[in-house]
């Protein structure tokens, strides 16, 4: 039984049998304490609770040898033809940048059941913060980047001005260290207090002998694949939620409403439509964007989904056709990495890549790694980024990704300079 069957008798609210296997043939769902404990031991571990679905993968049976995008699907299909023990599924990372390596592990036990997080207290004790790019650095590669933009739309001829640079996302990061080591469970049991996310924890390729793991709440499906049935929820255009039910309103229509937010997301949703279609021998989007939300953001969103022409079609081989998005990257995709390259001051490593499942069926579901940090012995570096397109004022985009750094933070208990949030 695939990962998909099991998940769809739980959503339809069957009894599920043996929801979770390891070699010995044990079963049962872990208790949350014994839980906690594999996050903290170092051991690889995977957790990825969405809102319909739940899976936890313990131990390292073995690791797909790792590599570029180029190489994913071939990798993926070798692995399953050659490896008959243990759970056939991979779960794990692919980072932002598709020239970079990826971190992919066949897990040594799995379990399906919903998966229940009570809040822990985040970590108590001081923090640092340290900015990079700080917030004035931020504003100037925005302003750069609308150059590069302009400098694009001129050097080419009137007709070929859909080639342009017409979109590029930028991120900014923060080093957050403890005076003790962090928590990465606690940090997920916070965020996972938002229903409308997909919490996760994925463990990281060792850094110096160092344990790593990315942890956050995602809003964001790249892309699923459940038997022939293809689904993508691209998230773009975004404002910042209010605790004034009326102040809240009026942000999440005046989104709805913004010239500029709404290019933004369509540029994101042509993209992800033209790549889907050599696949789909069907495949729809609602005319109308929606209005999405987290605890703390507004977004544009649209639910797009497709009918796979051929049923070999795996979902890696989907993530790899649609990644980057220009949610997370731009368009022209390898014009707006390159900029992102040039200017980003820190390596996006596996944030805004993805994190996620494949199994020997090709089933699987990939979400984009975003509003989430890399968690290292007491250290832990968080990003946020923002689509700049031609009318974005650089103080405006500083300021929406202050705001999306706030589900991290509120997890961690701390605002942007590192200070305790008052209660
Ligand atoms: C890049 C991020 O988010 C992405 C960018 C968005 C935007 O520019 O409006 C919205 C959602 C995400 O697709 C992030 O959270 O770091």
């Amino acid at each position: 039984m695939s990962y998909s069957d099991v998940a769809e008798q739980r959503e339809t609210g069957h009894e599920v049998a043996g929801s979770t296997t390891n070699p010995a043939g044990n079963q049962g769902v872990q208790s949350e304490r014994a839980r906690a404990n594999i996050f903290s031991s170092g051991q690889h571990a995977f957790l990825l609770r969405s809102p319909g679905r739940s899976i936890q993968a313990n131990g390292c049976r073995s690791q797909l040898p790792s590599g570029s995008s180029a190489t994913l699907v071939q990798r993926v299909q070798q692995f399953f033809a050659t490896n008959h023990h243990g759970p056939e599924l991979l779960v794990g990372v692919l980072p932002f940048d598709p020239q970079a390596e990826d971190y992919l592990v066949q897990p040594e036990e799995l379990t399906y059941a919903r998966v229940n997080v009570t809040p822990q207290p985040p970590v108590a004790g001081q923090w640092r913060v340290e900015r990079a790019p700080g917030v004035t650095e931020y504003q100037s590669m925005v302003s750069a980047a609308l150059a590069q933009m302009a400098a694009s739309l001129q050097q080419l001829p009137t007709s070929s001005a859909k080639q342009a640079l017409s979109k590029v996302v930028l991120a900014r990061s923060l080093l957050a260290t403890a005076s003790e080591p962090l928590d990465s469970y606690a940090v997920l049991s916070q965020l996972a207090k938002d229903e409308a996310v997909t919490a996760f924890i994925a463990s990281l390729p060792p850094l110096n002998g160092l344990a790593r793991q990315l942890v956050g709440g995602t809003p964001e499906l790249l892309v699923s694949r459940h038997g022939h049935i293809v689904s993508s929820n691209p998230l773009a255009g975004s404002a910042k939620r209010h605790a004034d039910p009326a102040v809240d309103k009026a942000a999440a229509e005046a989104l709805l409403k913004s010239e500029k937010d709404r290019r933004e997301h369509q540029v994101v949703v042509e993209s992800i439509l033209d790549n889907l279609a050599p696949f789909c021998r069907q495949l729809k989007a609602p005319a109308m964007m929606q209005l999405q939300s987290t605890a703390s953001m507004w977004h544009l969103g649209t639910e797009i989904e497709g009918v796979l022409k051929n049923d070999d079609t795996s979902s890696p081989e989907l993530a790899v056709a649609l990644h980057p998005t220009p949610a997370v990257g731009g368009t022209p995709a390898d014009e707006a990495l390159q900029l992102i390259r040039k200017l980003e001051p820190v390596d996006r490593g596996f944030y805004a890549g993805a994190v996620g499942w494949t199994d020997r069926q090709g089933d699987g579901e990939w979400y984009l790694s975003l509003r989430c940090g890399e968690v290292c012995a007491n250290q832990i570096r968080l990003f946020a980024g923002a689509g700049i397109v031609a009318d974005s004022d650089p103080v405006a985009e500083a300021a929406e990704t202050s705001a999306k750094f706030v589900a991290l933070l509120s997890a961690l208990g701390i605002d942007e300079q590192g200070n305790p949030l008052s209660k």
